[in-house]
């Protein structure tokens, strides 16, 4: 029986400036996936306070996280794979996007802060201060061992993270994939 795949949901989560939006848009381009940026999600009070150097509260984030779940109910809903960005800090955020959707699994990006504040100094046209970076560290619970995802260094050039990111995600772009692999990862449920 020829039963179509079921859809994957990346979630490329880490601290802001981390290279979310770069590596999403990587990914969903290479996979020919739906990308959407976890930003756009945010009200415009969110996006004030942040722009204002105040750090969100769980408060402020869970409608936030709830928008970003709904998208992606609708991504699988419609047989679509897709990647979104989400800082997604917390355990508790994690859960919550991931509830009552296995398609979730996580990309979170991680590198030295010297490499991200300088990144983040260096980029000219968001809201998001450096001065931010501090307290987006302090929030950060990296993944855990029972946590579907994996860990990707963003340390070297973009198209060189998007390879990494691909291979710890167990990954192929459209048509790299042999009859063997195809079977293999039918009956992964992972
Ligand atoms: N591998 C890389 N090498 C050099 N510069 C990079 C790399 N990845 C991202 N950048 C640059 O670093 C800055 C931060 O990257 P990006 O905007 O993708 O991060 P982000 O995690 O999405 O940030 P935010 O959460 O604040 O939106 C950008 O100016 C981007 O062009
Ligand atoms: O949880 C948060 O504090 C926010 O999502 C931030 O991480 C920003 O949205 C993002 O990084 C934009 O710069």
């Amino acid at each position: 029986m020829n039963r179509a795949p079921r859809a994957q949901i990346v979630v490329v989560m880490g601290v802001s400036g981390v290279g979310k939006t770069t590596v999403a848009k990587g990914l969903s381009t290479v996979l020919g996936w739906t990308y959407a940026e976890g930003d756009a999600f945010h009200s415009e009070a969110n996006v004030a306070k942040m722009a204002a150097g105040t750090p969100l509260t769980d408060e402020d984030r869970w409608p936030w996280l709830r928008s970003i779940g709904e998208w992606m109910s609708a991504e699988i809903a419609a047989g679509r794979s897709a990647v979104v960005t989400c800082s997604a800090l917390r355990r508790v955020y994690r859960e919550l996007v991931r509830a009552g959707r296995p398609e979730v699994v996580f990309c979170h990006l991680v590198a030295d802060p010297g490499l991200i504040g300088d990144r983040m100094e260096r980029r000219a046209d968001h809201y998001m201060p450096a001065s931010l970076l501090p307290s987006q560290l302090a929030t950060l619970e990296p993944l855990e061992p029972d946590e579907p995802g994996v860990e990707v260094s963003v340390d070297g050039e973009a198209a060189q993270v998007i390879a990494r990111a691909l291979a710890a995600l167990d990954l192929q772009p459209p048509g790299t994939r042999t009859p063997r692999d195809t079977r293999t990862r039918e009956g992964n449920t992972r």
